[in-house]
């Protein structure tokens, strides 16, 4: 039986980070090694937000006409209604299967994902978030520091590879995740959506919060702003096309434009779930009937 298949038969009992799994992983062991994960560790587990009934994740009051520093977490009701209507369009056509976020560091995946899990009734879960329970380990940056960024690599592998399995999930996958196809081969299985930020935008919201949670952006020194945005220069040069591998393309320039508005930082995270919804139904739907069809013949 697949691993992941197997979770939701699991009992609670045998939650993630027990003291028998972490030295099953780390005790002894002299080569570290990907680990699986199960339903049962993730039922309850801070890495999952279960969507159904939790707490709106994002305000929705009326919108302001301007002035104030966080306008742009403001949506109107009439958005909200528009982001329920889309998701029931689009939850037709998942039938069941994941959506999985990719974009660089910064780009609003897990922010974005809350929302879709929310109004789509699916679970949300962090892959990061994932890797660290597999792994026992607190923090990201800590497992690129004890083992290494190929190890972080093999057990975000495992952990989407665990997750394809399952349905009704909005995932925010890891940074880096679209570098390896063995992933893409996986997150196929689901509704692939591509978060495409310019690079100035995510130095200024990286710089905002820091970089010590993001171990390939940190630096003991200099101004934030610049070094975010040369090394995220540096890691989308070497990624080239590979976040374009992804069903559906939301482009925060585009959105702004449609909007009218000068910058992508006047954007909402409602605003570009919308975006998502509308565009998981025009674009991937015609394609995804005919790979499911072919492929389970
Ligand atoms: N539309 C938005 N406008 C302004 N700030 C945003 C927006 N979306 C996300 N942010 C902020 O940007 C930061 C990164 O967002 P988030 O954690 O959702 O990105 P991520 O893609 O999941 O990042 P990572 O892959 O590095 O974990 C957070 O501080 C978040 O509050
Ligand atoms: O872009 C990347 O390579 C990464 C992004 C983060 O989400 C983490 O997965 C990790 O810090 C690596």
């Amino acid at each position: 039986m697949e691993a992941g298949v197997g979770l939701a038969l699991q009992s609670r009992a045998t939650g993630f980070g027990s003291g028998r799994r972490r030295s099953a992983m780390y005790g002894g062991e002299s080569r570290a090694r990907a680990v699986s994960l199960r339903v049962s560790d993730l039922v309850g587990s801070p890495a999952a937000v279960r969507a159904r009934g939790a707490k709106p994740v994002v305000p929705l009051r009326a919108k302001k006409s301007s002035g104030g520093g966080h306008e742009n977490l403001h949506n109107s009701v009439d958005d909200a209604l528009l982001l329920k209507r889309k998701s029931e369009e689009v939850l037709f056509q998942l039938n069941g299967r994941c959506i999985y976020l990719v974009g660089m560091m910064g780009s609003g995946k897990s922010t974005v994902g809350k929302i879709l899990a929310e109004v789509l009734g699916y679970s949300f879960f962090d892959s990061d978030k994932l890797v660290e329970q597999a792994v026992g380990m607190p923090s990201v940056a800590q497992i690129f520091k004890v083992h290494s960024e190929a190890f972080f690599r093999d057990n975000e592998s495992s952990v989407l590879r665990d997750l394809s399995s399952m349905r009704r999930l909005v995932v925010a996958t890891g940074g880096g995740a679209v570098i390896r196809p063995v992933n893409w081969k996986n997150m196929k299985k689901g509704l692939s959506v591509w978060l495409d930020v310019p690079l100035e935008a995510l130095a200024r919201r990286i710089a905002k919060v820091g970089t010590a949670s993001r171990p390939l952006l940190d630096q003991p020194s200099g101004d934030p702003y610049t070094m975010a945005f040369s090394k995220l220069s540096m890691l989308a040069e070497q990624r080239g096309d590979a976040y374009a591998n992804a069903d559906v393309r939301v482009s925060l320039e585009e959105i702004a434009s449609k909007l009218g508005h000068d910058d992508v930082s006047k954007l909402t995270p409602i605003d570009i779930a919308l975006e998502v919804l509308k565009r998981g139904i025009v674009v991937w739907v015609p394609h995804k009937i005919f790979y499911f069809h072919s492929t389970s013949a």
